[in-house]
């Protein structure tokens, strides 16, 4: 039915076009049957407009949001005010992913940008960035006996609880990779970031963790899950014991948010759809052809930096704010979105097939001074 859709739809656009080409033969018996074809398979075209008008009910003003919860610089403020983020990923295999994510997060304003990963991953990730401060705490089985296991595990916790209350938020999976003995050390790290209230945004393996074990973040108002396609695949088979339904897609992940106990969902993709049970919002404005790898990260390091803003913002209860929504999980992923699709266009404007991840990083920084200047 689905692949119906698709091959009359396709139809449709050649014989749009074809019928636009041949005007000239408007009177003649072709035009007249083309005519006729495209009436026939009109029922597609309703269908992808009520698909698009259902997203457009719920499309947020991110900029405003962006511009109420973005703090003023002034020069009373000490360093850390801005935000203090820790990145837990990085292992042999992947050492890009935690390093956008960090980078982006002090591109986008935070003072302080941590990164906990595995040995072998530190001096890499030390070496791409001077402005990262980076722990080699995190161990994967290869490197641990067996009997040493419990010990390591308590060594790796108490590494990262000495620094967890200075952070505003984790952000938990890029570039962790899926070992177990790394997986169980992470779990642990989540359940003391839920007791000291540290909020935590989960990508990549993050997610391969949690969906697996999903009371990890079930119930923490506090938690963002930021899964791409295949993420949200398997997180809506896992939890909801369902397919993935693109025609209802708001509907789907309102009811998958709930059912997690009111976390937030980011689920990426040609629109960012947002929810936390209660409302969902989406993020359209933007956005670049372009799908190299790395552009989750930046947005996972993103959204921490702003839904720790949202959430300082909201405690300062500014008798101005004209927010509607008082969430920041819900907040942060709104600007983020909408901050990652802005860069990865302006990116794209300048750098066409060649824009790499790195090229958006470095439109972060203008992106959100024409949104919301610094002076
Ligand atoms: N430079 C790096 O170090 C990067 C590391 N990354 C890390 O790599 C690990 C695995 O993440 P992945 O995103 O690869 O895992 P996924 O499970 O999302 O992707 C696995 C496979 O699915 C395919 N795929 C992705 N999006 C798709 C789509 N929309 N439709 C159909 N197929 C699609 C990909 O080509 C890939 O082969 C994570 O830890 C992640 O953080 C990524 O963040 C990319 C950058
Ligand atoms: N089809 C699309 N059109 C426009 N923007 C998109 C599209 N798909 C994804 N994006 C944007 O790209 C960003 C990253 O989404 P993507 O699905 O590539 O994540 P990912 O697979 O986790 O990335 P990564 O390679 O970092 O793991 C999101 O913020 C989303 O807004
Ligand atoms: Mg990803």
């Amino acid at each position: 039915m689905v692949l119906m859709k698709h091959v009359m739809s396709s139809q449709q656009l050649s014989l749009l076009s074809y019928a636009n080409n041949c005007m000239l033969m408007a009177s003649s018996s072709v035009y007249r049957r083309q005519q006729f074809l495209i009436r026939s398979l009109g029922g597609g075209i309703d269908h992808s407009r009520n698909m698009q008008q259902d997203l457009r009910s719920v499309e947020v003003d991110a900029e405003s949001v962006i511009r109420s919860i973005t703090p003023a610089l002034d020069l009373t403020r000490h360093k850390g005010q801005a935000g203090k983020i820790a990145v837990i990923g990085g292992c042999r295999e992947y050492t890009g992913a935690p390093y956008f994510a960090a980078i982006s997060a002090l591109k986008i304003g935070a003072d302080l940008s941590h990164v906990f990963c595995t040995k072998d991953a530190a001096p890499v990730i030390k070496s791409y960035s001077p402005e990262l401060i980076v722990h080699p705490v995190l161990e994967e089985s290869y490197s641990v006996r067996e009997e040493d296991k419990k010990f390591i595990s308590s060594k790796v916790l108490a590494e990262v609880d000495k620094w967890m209350e200075r952070f505003d938020c984790l952000v938990i999976g890029p570039g962790l990779g899926r070992d177990p003995f790394l997986l169980d050390c992470v779990s642990e790290i989540i359940r003391h970031a839920r007791q000291t209230n540290v909020p935590i945004v989960i990508d990549g393996d993050g997610l391969f963790l949690v969906t697996n074990n999903i009371d990890l973040v079930s119930g923490y108002a506090l938690a963002v899950l930021t899964p791409n396609v295949n993420e949200y695949k398997r997180l809506v088979e896992k939890v909801l014991s369902s397919e993935v339904n693109d025609a209802d897609a708001t509907q789907q992940v309102l009811s998958l948010a709930k059912k997690i106990g009111g976390v937030t969902i980011l689920k990426k993709g040609k629109s960012d759809l947002i929810s936390d049970g209660d409302t969902v919002k989406s993020v359209s404005i933007y956005g670049s052809p372009r799908r190299c790898g790395g552009q989750g990260d930046i947005l996972s390091g993103s959204v921490a930096v702003f839904l720790s803003w949202a959430r300082q913002h909201i405690k300062a209860a500014d008798p101005n704010s004209n927010l509607s929504c008082k969430n920041p999980a819900v907040l942060g992923c709104i600007a983020g979105s909408a901050m990652m699709r802005k860069a990865a266009s302006v990116a794209f404007s300048h750098k066409k097939r060649s824009t790499i991840t790195g090229d958006i990083i470095e439109f972060l920084g203008k992106s959100l001074e024409d949104i919301c200047p610094a002076t």
